[in-house]
Formats: C-alpha cells, structure tokens, sequence
C-alpha cells in the first residue's frame, strides 16, 4: 500500500515499493537511498541532498532496528517522530545548476520513504537478546568488536542484517551514510564489496561529512534529543574539543606526538570538564587503523605512521581518531571522529 505525502510516496509494504522500483528500472532512472531512523535533522538532511544532486530518484527509509539495540539500550525511548520527518523531506529540494548536463530536468525533491514493519524486516520474528534471536542474520567478522563495537557488541550485526535486507528491498544504484557513524559507514562499504552487491556496489557507498552544530561543533544526532540545553551546549560539545586536542598533537609539524600521548590529551580535556560537571563520563578515545581497525600501537607517531603504508596522494595514510561518551542525566551515549590525513581515500565526500 502507498499513499501521497505531498509530492512524496510513502510505502509501507515491500511490494507496492518494488513496484516502484521496477517502474525507475523500466524508465532507466538511477535511484539514490539514504537509510535513517527518523528523528531527521540537517545531518540526515545533508544524505539527502547529496543523493538527490547525484541521483534522478531519491528514496528515504525510516526504520527503528530493533536487532541493533541490546536489551538495555533506547529502543522504546528512541525519538519517533515521523510528521516531522515527512515535513523535512518535503522542504529538501536540488535544482541543477545551468552549467551541468542536467540543467533542463525539473528541480527534484525526495521521491519516496519507505517506512516497513517489523513483521516485513524480520518475517522469523525478532529479540534483542543475540541469544534468543532466530533466524537469519548478518556478521562482518573481525570489524565489529572493535571502537564502538567494543561496548555495543551485538551492534553491528544488528546494522548489517537490516542494511543487506534493505538494500534487497530498496536496490539503490547509490548510496549515502554519514561520517558520524565512521565504523557503520566503512563496515557496511566491505560488507558490499564481501556480498559481491550490484545495489549498490561498493565504490556507490559513499560517506557525507558530519553536520555540526555552527555554535558548538556539536555532531548532530537524533540523541541529542535527549539532552538539556546546558548538556547540548556545554557538556556534548567537549569530546569534539577533546579530538581536536588530540589532532592538534597528532599533526604537528615539527614534533608530533605518539598515539599514547595524543589520547592522554583528549583524556585530559575530558576529564577537566568532568571535574566541575559530574555529568560526563567517557567511554573511550582511540586511534584505529580505517583498514583493518585495529588500535594503533601506542608509541607510533604520524611520521612512523605514514612511512609504514603505502603512499595516499601525499595527504597521509589515513586514521580513524574517534570516541564516545555518556553525557547528562539520562546518560545518553555520543560518538564523534575526525579523520587524520587523506579522508577522500576512504570514500569520504566534500562537505
Ligand atoms: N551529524 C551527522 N552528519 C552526517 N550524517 C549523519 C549525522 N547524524 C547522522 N547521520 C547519518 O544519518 C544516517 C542515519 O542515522 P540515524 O538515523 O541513526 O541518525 P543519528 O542522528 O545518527 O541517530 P543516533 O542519535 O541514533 O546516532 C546514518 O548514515 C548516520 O551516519
Ligand atoms: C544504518 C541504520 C539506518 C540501520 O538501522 C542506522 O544504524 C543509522 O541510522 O545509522
Ligand atoms: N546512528 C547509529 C544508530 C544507533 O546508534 O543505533
């Protein structure tokens, strides 16, 4: 069944979409997706732009996964807030510039949201507890215990099953996911490439820079609903500070500091707020290898570390410098990264 939500077709039936999809295969037209789970802002709002400049058609899906929250984390108290959602979508639109190959096509605005089920999602049924889960499910064996899969373990096999199964339903030709979430967005890119997908293929995952807040450089997230506006603007915004701190040592050009030392200085920083405010607690800082995801060893500097891989355009071999932590009274979880030296080798966009 699909109904009109403005200029929007919303499908909450797996058939009535691929009929859809089987109409823009017929009409030779290139769809782009981005995946979310609702609460939209500028973040997600950024996916969408990218797709629809770079796509004829643009799908959206809003699904809360239930597999990717363990038993003791936000699913019931996740922000639903689809009448929001669907009027975001409807104020996104990209008119093609004069100069480009496409400048006498209609401007285009989001085409399609495709809000399933969880009966459509998980026919055999679904727990939050690995252990009672049946059925059939996704791994990306050795990437996802490490970063943030270290304190979310079942995680990133919760993303993966739903994203292989939405990318059956939805059979993007391209694909956008945000910087925010570094590990998801490189997992799932060797999860295409691993499952030999054609929709998309891998080099069609691509990776838009995290949108900030202009004040605080606060990473926007649907989370960050959940915070005070004294949290928001004074508390979340110390573990972007805290990676800078970090960058900051890692890139200088005379004496750069190790791994070790660069993240005793994020640890500092956040530990200098969380003495006057007992409300933050981090979860961690590191610096992980974006191919293999391995920790860096502690005493390797950004000097031994170049040398030691292969040459990237001369931007430096690239490193995922990312952390999390918990941040208020109702202890909501954020992360953020930076990636040090050559972002565009690991897919990742312009902002
Ligand atoms: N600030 C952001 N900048 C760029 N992309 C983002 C940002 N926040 C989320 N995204 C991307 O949007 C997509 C959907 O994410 P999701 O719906 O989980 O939102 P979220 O804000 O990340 O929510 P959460 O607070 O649960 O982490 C993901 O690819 C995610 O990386
Ligand atoms: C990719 C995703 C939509 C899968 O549920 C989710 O993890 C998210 O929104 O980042
Ligand atoms: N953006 C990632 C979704 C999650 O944390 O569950």
């Amino acid at each position: 069944m699909s109904s009109e939500a403005g200029e929007i077709q919303v499908f909450e039936s797996v058939a009535a979409y691929r009929e859809w999809r089987r109409k823009a295969y017929e009409e030779k037209k290139s769809v782009g997706y981005v995946a979310t789970m609702g609460a939209l802002h500028e973040g997600h709002a950024s996916l969408v732009r990218k797709s629809l400049e770079n796509n004829d058609l643009t799908v959206v899906s809003i699904f809360v996964n239930p597999a990717q929250f363990a038993p003791h984390e936000d699913l019931t108290s996740y922000p639903r807030t689809l009448p929001h959602d669907l009027a975001v979508l409807r104020s996104l639109s990209y008119t093609p510039p004069p100069s480009s190959p496409s400048s006498n096509e209609p401007t285009r605005t989001p085409n399609a949201v495709f809000l399933p089920s969880i009966h459509d999602m998980y026919p055999s049924g679904i727990s939050q507890d690995v252990t009672h889960q049946k059925g059939t499910f996704v791994e990306v064996k050795g990437y996802s215990h490490q970063m943030e899969g270290t304190t979310r373990p079942t995680f990133f096999r919760g993303v993966a099953t739903v994203v292989t199964k939405l990318f059956h339903i939805i059979e993007p030709t391209r694909t956008y996911f945000g910087q925010k979430d570094i590990q998801q967005a490189l997992l799932l890119k060797r999860l295409t490439r691993d499952l030999i997908m054609a929709h998309p293929s891998p080099e069609n995952l691509f990776i838009v820079p995290t949108s900030r807040d202009p004040k605080t450089n606060l990473a926007l997230s649907s989370r960050n609903a959940y915070l005070t506006p004294h949290e928001r603007t004074h508390l979340a915004p110390t573990l972007h500070t805290a990676l800078l701190a970090a960058r900051t040592a890692w890139e200088h050009p005379t004496s750069p500091s190790t791994k070790a030392q660069c993240i005793a200085l994020a640890r500092a920083v956040i530990q200098e707020c969380a003495e006057g405010e007992q409300e933050i607690k981090l979860d961690y800082v590191e610096m992980n290898d974006p191919e293999t995801f391995d920790v860096l060893p502690d005493g390797v500097d950004r000097t031994i570390w170049e040398g030691s891989g292969e040459s990237t355009r001369g931007k430096g071999r690239p490193v995922v410098l990312s952390g999390a932590m918990w941040v208020g009274e109702k202890k909501t979880r954020l992360i953020d990264n930076i990636i040090l030296g050559d972002r565009a080798s690991l897919g990742i966009l312009e902002g």
